[in-house]
């Protein structure tokens, strides 16, 4: 056979760190002498099928540690394909004992779209591999998800919330469980998942190897886990350059009435037509808004945003990827870890308020060697977020304005159809947050009677600053009550330039002080804050949580509760009316999952786990019946503990189902969840009249609505909001085969809402 020669590499490469990339044709034997070098020589097939060469930084750095079973806390900018860094170590673990067949390696990452992507990885790194793999997402169909884990895949992809759902539910053992992988580690310990990581963490063996990965880590985050982990080693890259070089920014100070208009501007003219575009901004209000004008536009637009139905969400973003559409406008949930490779330009219509997030949601362009441009449009009250990441980037930044007359026919455009399209007011309405500007408005505009001079005078009316202040009074109000008079007139409002342009683009530098080196310095000077103090306050934004939680698995020491003494986490309780500890929220039964609905909290393993409570050893697992993962067992014919009780079609003879993807291999999927185009009309239309009927009722005594699903239960809060006006009431006709939300609790909660089963 015909062996064609590998070019010998001279280092650096996959093959010194025993990863050498083999063409297709190599021969079995050369295959097998690789495999005495580390890596399983299975693996450089799937390398050659992603098309890799050279292994990045921190794949070179973190793959011998790995491999050499270390646990890991490893960061590096966004798109240095740290996905590759987690991934391969872990093929090369499991390959090596093929005879355990059960879960052995879980990867957590804070967001579905992510997830999604991850298992895709492993399907194409890992496509010789045969190892099985499976993915545990909110959104889809508990019953599939039962299948899925109950054939054991090696490897499980998942999102905190629902994995520990269905951990509890169908009471799964992970005691095989070897790795252990947290992709945006820094996410997944901040507010919000830090209770569901806490308990997954607590049901799998304390003999495991752990890798955290992130481009953001906090270097505290290794001390902080230092008991979970196991010696941990730091891999910090990328730590002077927290963007890629070949990315460029740009910052353009505007109006806030002007953002619409400069985003047209720079989706018209600014950048490549038809390139694939991802606009940034705060709210799913705004996501709306946005996709409703730019589709109005002209451009082809998907939007994406958490609480979004999982099926659309998956179409959305599917058509992105796919270049049927050349904008997606989306919330943060798409801020980390997406790879969508073609992607070229993003745009910050808000401002990010956390430095992490800007580099988090600008690193989805300009990955792997690319070049991609960022856009951030700063409103004057963005301006402090801005400086908050320039202190944080640690280098002096410019920004510029467009001259008017070029935002002029965009402007006129929004303009336009803000006053035709009903849709596009109602939404307007809805993104702007009255209540809080009046308020806002208020605080500005108060001005106190007297000032600080004059309040002393009832303590001391011989006050020489009296008597100034009396002067000043003398002298100056006149005019003051001439400017109060022209102010009630109308006469205040800011008069452009008389040429109508704004002011020509200026500099905005903003010079950060680098410590003056060591001779510059007075013999005796101690700097009060190290010089990475703006980096890791960056790195540390949200992270509070890590004081304020008992951990088994991740204690902390009190030494690092008072080096680092941030507030403990606290949040507003709308029942109690004043900020409450997080503590205090365990006490509660109901928790929103990642869809934002409520569900029973009873998933939490402190309600299944006595030892707490009464100190036994054994679960009280059997006393509550696990009803859905129960019915799904007995319409497959599965015993107590696993086993098949009869040959159903569904189930093959030992246990396992078909359906099951295996690493690679295309996943057989029963049923078909796209919703057909008659049924999404159908839902759309009955929002639509939801909605309408909102606007309609607002005001008077007596409203009256059908709700029929979950999906509407957004909307229903939205009604009950309205119920707390004076002299107005709600009813609600509910239909018998309506579950959430007002069950229960909630029931009593609104006691003057009515209910009624619908036809009644
Ligand atoms: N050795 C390599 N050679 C060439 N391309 C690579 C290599 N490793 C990874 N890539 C590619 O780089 C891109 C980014 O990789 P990946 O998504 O793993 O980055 P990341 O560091 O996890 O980014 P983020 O922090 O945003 O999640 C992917 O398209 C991936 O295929």
């Amino acid at each position: 056979m015909k062996v064609k020669k590998t070019k010998k590499s001279k280092g650096g490469g996959f093959q010194s760190m025993g990863i050498i990339f083999f063409t297709f044709y190599l021969s079995d034997l050369i295959l097998k002498f690789y495999s005495y070098l580390g890596l399983d020589p299975v693996l450089m097939k799937g390398i050659l099928h992603r098309g890799y060469k050279l292994p990045t930084p921190i794949q070179r750095k973190c793959i011998p540690l790995a491999l050499q079973g270390c646990d890991l806390v490893a960061m590096a900018r966004t798109g240095s394909g740290k996905t590759a860094a987690f991934l391969l170590p872990l093929f090369n673990r499991l390959l090596q004992d093929t005879v355990v067949k059960d879960t052995r390696g879980l990867i957590l990452t804070p967001t579905r779209e992510l997830a999604h992507q991850t298992l895709k990885f492993i399907k194409d790194l890992g496509k010789y591999t045969k190892l099985r793999s499976c993915l545990v997402v909110g959104g889809e169909s508990m019953e599939d998800q039962f299948a899925l884990l109950h054939s054991r895949p090696e490897i499980i992809v998942a999102t905190p919330g629902r994995f520990l759902h269905l951990l509890i539910e169908m009471q799964l053992c992970l005691s095989k469980l070897e790795v252990l992988i947290l992709d945006e580690a820094d996410r997944l310990f901040e507010l919000g998942f830090q209770e569901q990581l806490n308990d997954i963490i607590k049901q799998i063996p304390i003999k495991r190897q752990t890798l955290l990965f992130s481009a953001t880590m906090p270097k505290a985050l290794a001390d902080f886990t230092q008991a979970g982990l196991k010696d941990p080693v730091l891999v910090r890259l990328d730590l002077e350059t927290k963007l890629s070089e070949n990315l460029q920014l740009s910052f353009i100070k505007v109006r806030s009435e002007d953002k619409l208009a400069h985003l047209l501007y720079l989706l018209s003219i600014k950048v490549k037509a038809d390139a694939p575009t991802l606009v940034f901004v705060a709210t799913r209000h705004h996501v709306e808004l946005l996709k409703e004008i730019l589709v109005r536009n002209g451009h082809c637009c998907s939007y994406l945003y958490g609480s979004l139905d999982p099926i659309e969400r998956k179409i959305q973003a599917a058509n992105f990827r796919e270049g049927k559409t050349n904008v997606l406008v989306v919330t943060d949930v798409a801020a980390r870890g997406i790879d969508i490779p073609l992607l070229e330009c993003v745009i910050h219509y808000h401002f990010p308020a956390t430095p992490k997030l800007f580099v988090h949601r600008s690193g989805r362009v300009a990955r792997a060697g690319r070049h991609g441009t960022a856009y951030a449009l700063v409103a004057p009250d963005e301006l402090p977020y801005m400086l908050d990441l320039h202190l944080y980037l640690g280098r002096p930044i410019a920004s510029t304005s467009a001259s008017e007359g070029i935002l002029e026919p965009f402007r006129e455009c929004y303009s336009d159809l803000h006053s035709r399209s009903t849709d596009v007011t109602s939404i307007v309405e809805s993104t702007e947050d009255t209540t809080r500007e009046t308020f806002l408005a208020q605080v500005k505009n108060f001005r106190p009677s007297q000032t600080i001079f004059e309040y002393k005078k009832i303590k001391h009316p011989s006050n020489e600053l009296l008597d100034l202040m009396k002067l000043k009074r003398k002298q100056h109000d006149a005019s003051i009550q001439r400017r109060k008079r022209e102010r009630t007139a109308g006469k205040d409002t800011v008069q452009p330039p008389s040429d109508g342009r704004e002011k020509p683009a200026c500099e905005l530098n903003i010079v950060i002080n680098v410590p003056k080196s060591k001779s510059e310095r007075s013999e005796f000077f101690i700097p009060y804050r190290p010089s990475n103090y703006y980096q890791e306050k960056g790195f540390f934004a949200h992270i509070a949580w890590l004081l304020a939680i008992p951990f088994t698995e991740f204690s902390l020491d009190c030494a690092h509760r008072n080096a680092f003494s941030l507030p403990s986490a606290k949040k507003w309780d709308r029942k109690k009316k004043k900020f409450v500890g997080v503590e205090e929220d365990k006490k509660k039964k109901r928790i929103k999952n990642e869809a934002g609905v409520w569900i029973s909290a009873s998933y939490n393993t402190h309600k299944y786990f006595c030892p707490r409570l009464c100190g036994f050893v054994f679960s009280l697992y059997f006393l509550y019946p696990h009803l859905r993962y129960k019915e799904w067992k007995e319409k497959h014919n599965i015993g107590h503990s696993g086993e098949v009780l009869d040959h159903s079609p569904h189930v093959s003879p030992h246990g396992r189902r078909n359906n099951l993807s295996r690493v690679g291999c295309k996943g057989v999927r029963a049923r078909n969840e796209l919703k057909t185009k008659e049924v999404i009309l159908k839902e759309r239309r009955r929002k639509e009249k939801i909605r309408n009927h909102i606007k309609k009722v607002r005001g008077k005594k007596l409203r009256i609505m059908h709700i029929r699903n979950q999906e509407e239960v957004g909307l229903t809060q939205k009604l009950v909001k309205l119920r707390q006006q004076p002299r107005s009431y709600l009813f609600v006709y509910f239909p018998c085969t309506a579950k959430e939300p007002f069950r229960g609790a909630n029931r009593k909660k609104y006691k003057d809402i009515h209910w009624r089963p619908a036809g009644n």
